[in-house]
C-alpha cells in the first residue's frame, strides 16, 4: 500500500503549472457520446477518475486515445448504453454517462455514482431533471436505469443548486426535441465550460454562467476540439501553501476570475495576492489572521477548498470557524488532524480551530481527495515526519501530487508501507 511522508518544509517557493480541470474534464469527456464524430480534448489532467472514465467509453464501444493531456474520442462507435455498476460506482461522475447516451439510445443503465463520501450526496436533483425531459427512473439494488423513448424539453425548476445536475441536465437536453429552461441553475465555470464546448459542436445553449440556462434542442452534434479549463481547487491549494510558512507561490495557466472568493479570503486572512492575466502569485508574511470561512456554491468560497483552508488556519493565531454549507457533514479531515495535534473540533456543523499552536507529525488517512490536501498541507507545517494513507483518494484529482510539490520546495514523497506494518494502523480509520 502507498503513503505519502511529508516532512516540516519551512517557506515553500516556486512556480505550479495548474493541469485541466478534474471536474469540467469528467463532464467533457461524458459529454463526448453526444457528438456524431470525433472529438478532441485539450488539458485533460491524468488522473484516475480520467482513467476510469475511459475504461468505462471503451467498453461501451467508443474509441478513446491518449496522448498526455489530449484525449481523442470516436463516439460513433458507442454500441451499448449498459454501464458495468462496479465501474460507475467508482467515481462520483459517472452520472453524467445516463444524461449523455439517453438522447441517442433512449435507455441507460448505470451504477449509483461513488466518489468521495461525503455522508450524503443525493442525485435526486438529475432524476428530477430527467423526468421532467419525458423520461422514466428505475432504481434498483446496485444499478438504475433511466429510459425515454424520446426526450422533450421543459421547464426545470431545481430545488436547490446543484453543478452536477445543471450539467446532466443540459446534456440530456442538448439532443432533446424543443426548449428546456434550466432555473436555479449552478453557475459554476464547468457548467460554463461544458456549454461551451457543446455549443463548439452545434449545440444551442444560452445563458450558461447565469442562473437560467436556455437550450434549444438540435437533431445532431458535429465533432471538434476544446480545450478544458485549468483546475481552480488545485490552484487553491497552491496559493493556500503559500501561506503556510510565509512562502510564496506562483500557479500558472490558471483564470484568476475562477478564484476570486479564495484569493478575497487568502487576502483576509493576510496574503499577499497579484494577478496577472492567467497567473496568480501568493506571497505571505509568516502572520496569518484567523477568521469564519462559509463554503458555498460558485461564486462562494468553493467547499472543495474549505479542507485545505483549514490548514491554512490551523498555523492562524486565534479562533477560526469553518462551515460547509453545500456538504454540511464535510469534516472527516478534523479527526486526522487532531492526531497531528491540532486544536480543532466539530459542532454544530461548524469547525472550531485554535490555530497559531504547534503540530507535530503523525499517521492519518485521507478520506477523500480534499481531505488528503489538507492532511499534506498540515504535514509540511507539522514537526516532524505525517504519513499519509489513502493516496488513492488523492490521485482521484492530482496527476503528479508528489512532482508539483516538491516543484516549490515541499519535503514530500511516496512511500511503500510494508505490510507488516498494516494491523497497526487499522485504528487510523475510524
Ligand atoms: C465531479 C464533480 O463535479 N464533483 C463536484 C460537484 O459534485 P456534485 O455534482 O455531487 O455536487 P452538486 O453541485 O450537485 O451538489 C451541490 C449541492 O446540491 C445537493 N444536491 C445535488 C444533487 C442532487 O441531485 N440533489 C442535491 O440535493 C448536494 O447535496 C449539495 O448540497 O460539485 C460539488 C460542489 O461544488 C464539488 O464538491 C464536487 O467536487
Ligand atoms: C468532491 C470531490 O470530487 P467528487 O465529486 O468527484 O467526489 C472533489 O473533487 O473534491
Amino acid at each position: 500500500m502507498k503513503y505519502i511522508q511529508t516532512e516540516y518544509s519551512g517557506p515553500l517557493s516556486g512556480t505550479v503549472h495548474i493541469p485541466g480541470a478534474k471536474n469540467s474534464s469528467l463532464a467533457l469527456l461524458a459529454a463526448a457520446c453526444l457528438a456524431d464524430d470525433i472529438v478532441v480534448l485539450e488539458g485533460i489532467p491524468r488522473i484516475d477518475d480520467v482513467g476510469i472514465l475511459a475504461g468505462i467509453g471503451r467498453d461501451i464501444g467508443m474509441k478513446v486515445q491518449q496522448e498526455g493531456g489530449q484525449v481523442t474520442l470516436d463516439p460513433r462507435w458507442i454500441h451499448s448504453a449498459v454501464i458495468d455498476p462496479g465501474k460507475a460506482s467508482s467515481y462520483r461522475a459517472s452520472y453524467y454517462f445516463a444524461g449523455a447516451l439517453l438522447a441517442k439510445f433512449g435507455r441507460v443503465t448505470i451504477g449509483f455514482p461513488g466518489g468521495d463520501d461525503f455522508v450524503a450526496r443525493p442525485i435526486d436533483q438529475h432524476f428530477k431533471a430527467f423526468r421532467a425531459l419525458g423520461a422514466q427512473v428505475h432504481l434498483h439494488n446496485d444499478h438504475y436505469v433511466v429510459e425515454a423513448p424520446e426526450l422533450t424539453g421543459a421547464d426545470i425548476h431545481f430545488d436547490t443548486v446543484t453543478s452536477g445536475a445543471t450539467i446532466n441536465a443540459m446534456l440530456a437536453a442538448a439532443r432533446a426535441k424543443g426548449r428546456t429552461q434550466l432555473h436555479n441553475a449552478a453557475v459554476d465555470p464547468e457548467v460554463v465550460d461544458t456549454a461551451s464546448f457543446l455549443n463548439r459542436l452545434g449545440a444551442r445553449i444560452y445563458g450558461a454562467g447565469t442562473s437560467r440556462i436556455r437550450i434549444e434542442g438540435v437533431p445532431y452534434l458535429n465533432g471538434g476540439t476544446h480545450s478544458v479549463i485549468p483546475d481552480r481547487l488545485i490552484a487553491g491549494a497552491f496559493l493556500m501553501a503559500a501561506g503556510l510558512n510565509g512562502g510564496r507561490v506562483t500557479v500558472t495557466d490558471v483564470i484568476p476570475a475562477h478564484l476570486g472568493s479564495c484569493l478575497a479570503k487568502l487576502e483576509e486572512v493576510g496574503l499577499h495576492i497579484e494577478c496577472d492575466e492567467n497567473a496568480i502569485t501568493a506571497h505571505g508574511t509568516g502572520t496569518l489572521r484567523a477568521t469564519r470561512v462559509r463554503a458555498g456554491m460558485y461564486p462562494g468560497f468553493a467547499t472543495d477548498l474549505q479542507q485545505p483552508m483549514t490548514a491554512l488556519l490551523l498555523q492562524a493565531k486565534g479562533k477560526s470557524i469553518v462551515t460547509d454549507r453545500v456538504f454540511p457533514k464535510r469534516f472527516a479531515h478534523v479527526p486526522q488532524l487532531r492526531r497531528l495535534g491540532a486544536e480543532i473540533e466539530v459542532r454544530q456543523e461548524s469547525a472550531f480551530i485554535r490555530g497559531g499552536l504547534p503540530l507535530r507529525g503523525g499517521w492519518v488517512h485521507a478520506t477523500d481527495v480534499r481531505a488528503g490536501t489538507c492532511l499534506l498541507l498540515a504535514g509540511l507545517a507539522a514537526e516532524g515526519t505525517t504519513s499519509i494513507t489513502g493516496v488513492e483518494h488523492i490521485e482521484r484529482g492530482y496527476e503528479d501530487v508528489i512532482g508539483s510539490f516538491r516543484s516549490i520546495g515541499a519535503k514530500v514523497s511516496m512511500r511503500e508501507l510494508d505490510a507488516r506494518e498494516l494491523p497497526g494502523l487499522t485504528h487510523l480509520h475510524g
